[in-house]
C-alpha cells in the first residue's frame, strides 16, 4: 500500500528508488534523462520552432551533419525548400533562408553580421597556437585589420597587371594538351586536367611558380587531394563547430583532416628564396602576389608578418584553385551537352578569334556576349560554394518578410546554389542550364533588362557577399574569361558520352568528377 506522500504509482518516485538502488542504472539512465529533458525543454522552449523544417532537425545538429557526410547537401536542402517554402530549419538554431532580397541584409558590410564559429575550424595551429586566417577569423573588427593590407592586390587593375603571367600559363596548358591529347589522338580526363590547369596557375599568379600538375598530368604528391578532404572536413565539421577541438585541434592525438605540409613547405620555400634574392623564376616586370604581400609586410608591419604572409599564400591556394576548376568543369559540361549552346558559343568566340592557340586578351573575351551569359549562367547553376554561408542574426534581431522576428544570437544563411534556383527571380525553368536568360530579350527594353539584372544580381551570392565577399572574384572571373574562349577558339571539344552522368558531392564545395573528352584541331 502506497504511503500518502508517496502516491502510488508515481513514476519519479519509483524511478529514483531504482536509481538508489542500482548504482549502475544511476549512472547511465540519469545522464540520459537529464540529457533527454535538456532537450525536450530546449526544443519546446526555443523561439525557431515556429519555422518548418525535418523534425530532427530541430532536436540535434547531427542531422545537418548527416546531410553533409552524405554529400548531397544541395539537393537535400533544394527539396526542404520545395516542400517547407523559404525558410527551413537546419539546425536546432539555424535557419536557411531562400530570401534574396534579404541578401544585402545578412551579407552587409555594417560589421554587425558575424559568422559563425563554423568558420573556425578552417585554422590551423602554428607554434601552439590556434591561428585565424582571412577566410575563418570570425570577430569582423580583426578580419577587417587582416584584409585591410592586400584587399587592393586582388582588384581588377592588380590581377590585369598578371595577365602577362596567365597568358604563359595558358600557352602551356595548350601545348599539353596538343602533345598528350591531339597528336595522339587519346581520349582526355578533360575534367582532371582543368584541375591541374587551376592549380598550376594559381601556382604561378601567387609566387610565379607551377607545382607541376601540367607537368606531370598527375595529382603527384596527393595534394590536390589533400585539399579536397580538408574541405570536406571543414563543410563536415562546421555543422558541429566544437568537434573540431576533438578531432583536429586536440594537442594529444590530432585526428583531423591530412595537413597541407606540403604546400605548405612550397610556400614557406618560395617566400624565404625571394626574400634572400635567390628566386630566379620572378621576374620584378610581372609581379605576382607573394611581391603584393611583401610590399604589404612593408607598408603595414603593425599587421602583416612572414606568418601572416604565408597565410595569405595558403589561403589563394586553397580557397582558389578548386573553386576556379569546379567553375570551368561544369561550364564545359554543360555546354558540351548541348549542340545549341556549343554551337551559339562557338560560333560567337571563333567570329572574333579567328587564330587558334593564342590566349584571349581579357579585354575581348569580356566584350563577348555569349561567353558572358555562359559563364553567368554557370555560376548560377553549379555554384562552386553550395552549402549555408551561416552568420550571426545581431541585436535587435531579423524581420523576416513575413513579419516573424528571428531573435540576435540565431544563425541564419542562405545557400548559392538554392538562392540561384530561386523560381521568383529566375523564372519557372530556374532549374534548367539556359545562357540564353542572361540575354536582353527582343521584346524588353533597356531599362526593363536594366533592372531585372539588377533584380538577379541580388540572388547572386556565388561569391559570397558584403564584407567578407570572395576576395579572389576577379582573378578566378579573369582565369574562365580568358581560359573558355581561348580552348574554344583552338580545339572542337566533344564529350566522348554525350549523355554522361558525372559524379557529383555537394558538400562546402559541390565537388565533380569526369568531363571525360576528345580534342581535335578546331574545324571552323
Ligand atoms: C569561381 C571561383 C570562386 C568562388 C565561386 C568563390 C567563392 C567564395 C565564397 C562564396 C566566399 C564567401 C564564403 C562565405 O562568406 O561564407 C569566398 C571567400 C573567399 N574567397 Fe573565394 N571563390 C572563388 C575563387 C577564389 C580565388 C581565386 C581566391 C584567391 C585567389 C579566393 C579567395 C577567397 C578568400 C580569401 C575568401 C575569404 C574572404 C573573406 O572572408 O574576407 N576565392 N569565396
Amino acid at each position: 500500500m502506497a504511503s500518502d506522500s508517496q502516491p502510488e504509482g508515481s513514476w519519479a518516485t519509483t524511478l529514483l528508488t531504482t536509481l538508489q538502488a542500482n548504482k549502475l542504472a544511476s549512472l547511465v539512465l540519469a545522464p540520459s534523462i537529464a540529457c533527454f529533458l535538456w532537450f525536450f525543454v530546449s526544443y519546446h522552449t526555443s523561439p525557431l520552432k515556429k519555422y518548418p523544417g525535418p523534425f530532427l532537425a530541430g532536436w540535434t545538429n547531427l542531422w545537418r551533419l548527416w546531410v553533409v557526410y552524405r554529400a548531397d547537401y544541395a539537393q537535400t536542402m533544394e527539396k526542404l525548400h520545395e516542400k517547407y517554402g523559404p525558410v527551413v530549419r537546419l539546425g536546432p538554431n539555424l535557419l536557411d533562408l531562400d530570401l534574396p532580397e534579404l541578401s544585402r541584409v545578412v551579407y552587409s558590410t555594417d560589421g554587425k553580421w558575424k559568422k559563425t564559429t563554423m568558420y573556425q575550424n578552417s585554422s590551423s595551429i602554428i607554434n601552439g597556437k590556434i591561428t585565424y586566417h582571412m577566410f575563418s577569423e570570425i570577430d569582423n573588427a580583426e578580419h577587417a585589420r587582416m584584409k585591410r593590407p592586400v584587399v587592393r592586390h586582388y582588384s581588377v587593375p592588380s590581377v590585369l597587371a598578371m595577365e602577362a603571367l596567365q597568358d604563359q600559363v595558358i600557352a602551356e596548358f595548350l601545348q599539353h594538351l596538343q602533345k598528350r591529347f591531339v597528336e595522339p589522338g587519346a581520349t582526355c580526363e578533360f575534367g582532371e586536367w582543368l584541375s591541374y590547369y587551376a592549380w598550376d596557375f594559381l601556382g604561378v599568379v601567387t609566387f610565379s611558380k607551377k607545382f607541376g600538375y601540367m607537368a606531370k598530368g598527375t595529382d603527384f604528391d596527393g595534394t590536390l587531394s589533400i585539399g579536397d578532404q580538408a574541405i570536406d572536413y571543414f563543410g563536415m565539421c562546421g555543422q558541429m563547430p566544437w568537434l573540431d577541438y576533438w578531432l583536429d585541434k586536440n594537442p594529444v592525438y590530432p585526428l583531423g583532416p591530412p595537413n597541407l605540409s606540403n604546400v605548405t613547405g612550397i610556400a614557406i620555400a618560395n617566400l624565404t628564396a625571394r626574400l634572400k634574392g635567390e628566386d630566379k623564376d620572378f621576374k620584378p616586370e610581372r609581379p605576382d602576389f607573394l611581391q603584393y604581400f611583401i610590399e604589404s609586410k612593408e607598408s603595414h608591419p603593425d599587421v602583416v608578418d612572414e606568418g601572416q604572409i604565408i597565410g595569405y599564400l595558403l589561403l589563394n591556394l586553397i580557397a582558389g584553385a578548386d573553386t576556379t576548376a569546379i567553375t570551368m568543369r561544369a561550364l564545359f559540361y554543360h555546354v558540351l551537352r548541348s549542340p545549341r549552346i556549343l554551337a551559339a558559343l562557338q560560333s560567337e568566340i571563333r567570329t572574333a578569334l579567328p587564330q587558334p592557340n593564342i590566349p584571349t586578351p581579357y579585354a575581348v573575351a569580356r566584350a563577348l556576349p555569349y561567353l558572358d551569359a555562359v559563364v553567368r549562367e554557370t555560376l548560377r547553376f553549379h555554384p562552386a560554394v553550395s552549402m549555408t554561408m551561416e552568420r550571426v542574426v545581431p541585436a535587435p534581431g531579423l524581420t523576416l518578410p513575413d513579419g516573424s522576428i528571428v531573435p540576435a544570437g540565431s544563425h541564419v544563411g542562405m545557400n548559392p546554389y538554392i538562392v540561384g534556383r530561386n523560381r521568383g527571380i529566375f523564372g519557372a525553368d530556374a532549374d534548367e542550364f539556359n545562357p540564353d536568360r542572361w540575354l536582353q530579350r527582343t521584346d524588353e527594353s533597356d531599362d526593363a533588362f536594366k533592372d531585372r539584372m539588377q533584380l538577379w544580381n541580388t540572388a547572386n551570392l556565388v561569391f559570397g557577399g558584403g564584407s567578407r565577399i570572395c576576395l579572389g572574384r576577379n582573378l578566378s572571373l579573369m582565369e574562365v574569361y580568358k581560359l573558355v574562349p581561348t580552348l574554344i577558339a583552338t580545339y572542337d571539344i566533344a564529350l566522348t558520352d554525350p549523355k554522361e552522368e558525372w559524379w557529383t558531392s555537394s558538400r562546402w564545395f559541390y565537388r565533380t568528377k569526369g568531363v571525360i573528352c576528345t580534342l581535335k584541331p578546331r574545324s571552323t
